[in-house]
């Protein structure tokens, strides 16, 4: 099995609900995320996927969140946007988009979400 890993940035405001504590007031994070595609068979140049491909295919996910109040957009105005939450939002976008491209050969694998250095959630399947 191949793996191919790219990362991205963005900066938003959340808080959390149904939590008690300093995160259930507004607060921004510096995010990093991190999606990773798995397959069994390469392109006949050698390449899963070229990063370039995936990075276009992550960056209007990105570009969604980034500089917002994530609690304002959907589906985070009733889905707690947690760190968990976050990790398969990203997953679920990016492989949508990903099977229109590579009709099911290279599916996503994983997806991580760091909110900070030291905190981090991964969605998988
Ligand atoms: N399992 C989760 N726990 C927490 C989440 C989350 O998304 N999933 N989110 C938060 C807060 O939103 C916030 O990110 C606080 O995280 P924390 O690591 O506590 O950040 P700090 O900078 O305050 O870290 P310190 O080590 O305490 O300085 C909380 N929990
Ligand atoms: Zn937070």
């Amino acid at each position: 099995m191949y793996e191919v890993t790219v990362e991205s940035h963005f900066s938003s405001g959340h808080y959390l609900r149904d939590y008690h504590g300093k995160c259930e007031n507004p607060h921004g994070h510096n995010y990093r995320v991190l999606v990773t595609l798995a397959g069994e068979e390469l392109e006949p140049n050698g390449l899963l996927l070229d990063f370039k491909i995936l990075k276009d295919i992550l960056k209007p996910v990105v570009n969604y969140l980034d500089h917002q109040m994530i609690n304002d957009l959907e589906p985070f105005t009733t889905v707690n946007p947690s760190a968990e939450n976050l990790a398969k939002y990203f997953f679920d976008e990016t492989n949508t988009r990903l099977s229109d491209v590579t009709k099911g050969r290279v599916r996503v694998k994983s997806s991580t979400i760091f909110e900070t250095n030291t905190s981090q959630a991964t969605y998988s399947e």
